[in-house]
């Protein structure tokens, strides 16, 4: 008998996971006690539920610079090893205890530098941290893999820096490399030596594009840059018109995406918050899933938009009718697009994901 697609069942699902910030991510006690821990006054509320409701409703303000701001806590929290150490952990188990079993989580070493770390310490701590959750979540009998991606700041001037500290790290499980932060004003074309820089090594990098701005950071990030998957990438629809009886007819921009099987990284929960989209429903992820678009589905931030990978593809099914059929190729095509090596990207499909849905299909 085919299991039915609910919540708890969709948990039990692999699911692959390739955007996710380890500063939007945290869980709300942890925040409290490293608030406790370092005396850091700052925070809006000192229970947890509280605070959980305050990011909610915080980064529900429909402009990413204002979602952005939540941030300060996350990060104000974050600024020694023990720290960084314990946040990274908690990720990993979070995502494990979801059924997540790849997840390439991003974070910027350069927000994390007040309290004296060097981003070499950064980095080392929150490597730490990610193979103790690993350890922690298989006791747990949930397997789960987690690769880094290593950002940069769209508005600090340290790209290079730590596009060659993405480097220094590749053989650590630092699988690639990305720029965040608010993206008017900041185009992509700003970091170009840096991007040149990953592409020399040949490194893998994605770009945060197309989330608060359109077309224009969309093909930069992509022509001039060189970015093998977008960060979002959710304004490619403007270069799509649908007619009334439905046929879709792509620009050249949209269908060089298309053709090249460039990965997007769509994050509807967090879209809606920031404005990209009015409603689940009238996300772009419904038409770019149709057309074949190599789309797959992310978090972003769990604790700011409140949410998960099981609730994402629990929500997703609720308003677009998507069964598990749907939901194995979001993930297929995620764990194609990871920036691991092709070998062990097929033996997770073949080993995990197919068997994994074939029991829930069966
Ligand atoms: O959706 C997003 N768009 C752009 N930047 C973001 C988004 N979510 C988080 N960050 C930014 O990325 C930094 C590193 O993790 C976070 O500190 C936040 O400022
Ligand atoms: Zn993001």
């Amino acid at each position: 008998m085919v299991t039915p697609v609910r919540f708890e069942t969709i948990r039990s699902a692999p699911k692959v996971l390739l955007h996710d910030h380890l500063d939007g991510g945290l869980r709300p006690q942890t925040v409290i006690d490293l608030a406790a821990a370092a005396g850091y006054s700052e925070l809006p509320h000192t229970d947890a539920r509280e605070l959980a409701d305050w990011f909610r409703r915080s980064a529900d303000s429909g402009s990413l610079e204002r979602y952005l701001e939540t941030f300060s806590h996350t990060v104000g929290v974050m600024q020694n090893r023990d720290a960084l150490v314990r946040v990274a952990a908690e990720c990993a188990e979070d995502l494990a205890a979801d059924g997540v079993v790849y997840a390439e989580v991003r974070y910027a070493p350069e927000l994390f530098q007040e309290g004296g770390l060097s981003i070499d310490e950064v980095v080392r701590a929150v490597q730490d941290g990610f193979r103790e959750g690993e350890r922690r979540a298989e006791t747990a009998g949930n397997r789960i893999r987690i690769g880094t991606l290593l950002c940069a700041m769209r508005q600090n001037a340290r790209a290079s820096e730590i596009a060659e500290l993405a480097v220094g790290y590749r053989d650590s499980e630092v699988v690639g490399f990305d720029i965040a932060g608010p993206e008017a004003g900041f185009p992509p074309t700003r970091n170009l030596d840096a991007f040149e820089y990953l592409r020399r090594q040949n490194a893998h990098f994605t770009i945060h594009a197309g989330e608060a701005f359109g077309l224009p950071s969309i093909w930069e990030a992509i022509q001039h840059c060189g970015a093998e998957r977008l960060g979002h990438g959710v304004r490619i629809v403007d270069d799509i018109e649908v007619g009334e009886d439905g046929t879709a007819r792509l620009g050249r921009l949209a269908s060089y995406v298309r053709d090249r099987r460039i990965p997007l990284e769509l994050c509807p929960s967090s879209n809606l918050q920031t404005g990209a989209a009015a409603s689940l429903a009238e996300h772009p992820i419904g038409l770019l899933a149709r057309l074949r678009f190599r789309v797959t589905v992310n978090t972003d931030n769990r604790l700011m938009s409140h949410c998960s990978m099981s609730s994402e593809f629990a929500a997703l099914h609720e308003t677009f009718g998507y069964g598990w059929d749907d939901l194995r190729w979001f993930t297929v095509n995620a764990m194609k697009s990871a920036f691991l090596g092709f070998d062990e990207r097929l033996a997770v499909i073949e080993d995990v994901i197919k068997p994994g849905y074939a029991r829930l299909m069966r």
